[in-house]
């Protein structure tokens, strides 16, 4: 029988299947004040029968911005916008978490407060653009700015930024929080050297390049508890810039320190979704011997790879970005092994109701 429609527990929280929706970017939420546009509501609750909603990316403060279009979770006013959010999905019976984003260097001074520099590790740009506003208001892509090199005692002010999404993302009813350590944003550019040549305890060493991850973990712990907390990771990740030589060293090193804390679940998203190298099953084991926890796993799968890779026990769950963007009645379609609706990636990022909440389910299409 499918495991992947049985019921998990994660932390605090216990999964009707393991059938989870990928924090996915949509660049629909308003601007200025980078609140959830009215659409989001909608476009969370039809997905409510996911085992888990990881919601879209979300800036812990204005710095933190990447992309024009994104929303934040650091004023009241996001707070309030959320709330209607969490309580549309939990009316649906759904479960639903937030993705806290640091951008860090994949982001513009048009994003930035006073026009100021993006922040990073080092001063070094990265080769990729990012969404910014045009003056007639459509979204562009365009450069990613080079960023100013983070002092060293500026971690701990973005470590009680952090701190205050926690609050506020339990405040807005979520139901857990992820901590964004993927894709090359900010905690993922601390561990590369190819974005991060720091000679302070941030750089160097694998163990010096993993503290800023790890203290970023330590504070939302702190602030909720582990047993509510997540944290989505890219191992062997090439996405905004960060490949680098001793990815699996310290994507082992990660998965022993990550452990140690008795998170809610730890989400990989493999790197080969975005041109990286495929896992194969040396590295799986190699991960699943240093996390015992709950592992979901992610990156273009499709239900079959997710259940071989449930049953031979390398991840519990699996999240599907793509897929949901089309099938808001996914698990359903899932478990009857229906068709799916395929993508449209012109409707992916910014715009209306097209592409978003407008994609209809099983019943809607017979
Ligand atoms: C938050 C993102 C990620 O995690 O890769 C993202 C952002 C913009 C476009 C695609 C993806």
């Amino acid at each position: 029988a499918d495991k992947l429609f049985t019921p998990l527990t994660v932390g605090a929280v216990t999964l009707a299947n393991r059938v989870a929706m990928a924090p996915l970017t949509r660049l629909r939420n308003i601007e200025p004040g980078d609140v959830p546009g009215p659409l989001a509501k909608e476009y969370y609750r039809q997905r409510a029968s996911a085992g888990l909603i990881v919601a879209e990316g979300t800036h812990i403060s204005p710095t933190a911005k990447g992309y024009a279009g994104a929303p934040g979770i650091y004023s009241e006013e996001q707070v309030r916008a959320w709330s209607e959010v969490t309580a549309a999905v939990h009316q649906a019976g759904g479960k639903i978490a937030l993705q806290l984003w640091h951008t860090g260097r994949i982001s513009h001074r048009s994003l930035q407060p006073n026009g100021d520099a993006p922040v990073g590790p080092s001063a070094i740009q990265a080769d990729s653009r990012t969404n910014i506003r045009a003056a007639d208001g459509s979204l562009v892509r365009e450069q990613c700015d080079t960023p100013r090199a983070l002092e060293t005692e500026e971690i701990a002010d973005i470590l009680e930024d952090y701190r205050r999404a926690t609050d506020n993302a339990r405040r807005a009813g979520f139901d857990l929080v992820e901590i964004h350590g993927a894709h090359g944003y900010l905690l993922d550019q601390f561990l590369s050297p190819a974005a991060n040549v720091r000679t302070d305890q941030y750089g160097g060493s694998v163990e010096n390049r993993a503290r800023f991850l790890l203290e970023a973990v330590d504070a939302v712990v702190a602030e909720w508890d582990a047993d509510h907390v997540g944290i989505r990771i890219s191992p062997l990740g090439i996405f905004n810039g960060v490949s680098n030589t001793d990815q699996l060293e310290m994507a082992l090193y990660l998965a022993e320190q990550l452990a140690k804390r008795k998170l809610a679940f730890l989400h990989i998203s493999e790197p080969d979704w975005a041109g990286g190298p495929k896992l194969d099953d040396t590295f799986r084991a190699e991960l699943r011997k240093r996390y015992p926890g709950v592992i979901i796993g992610a990156g273009g799968y499709t239900a079959e790879k997710a259940e071989t890779l449930i049953k031979q026990g390398y991840i519990d769950a699996a999240a599907f970005g793509r897929s949901y963007i089309s099938n808001p009645d996914l698990v359903e379609r899932l478990k009857q092994n229906a068709p799916l609706n395929p993508p449209q990636a012109e409707t992916f990022y910014g715009g209306d109701a097209h592409g978003y909440t407008d994609y209809p389910t099983l019943q809607q299409q017979a």
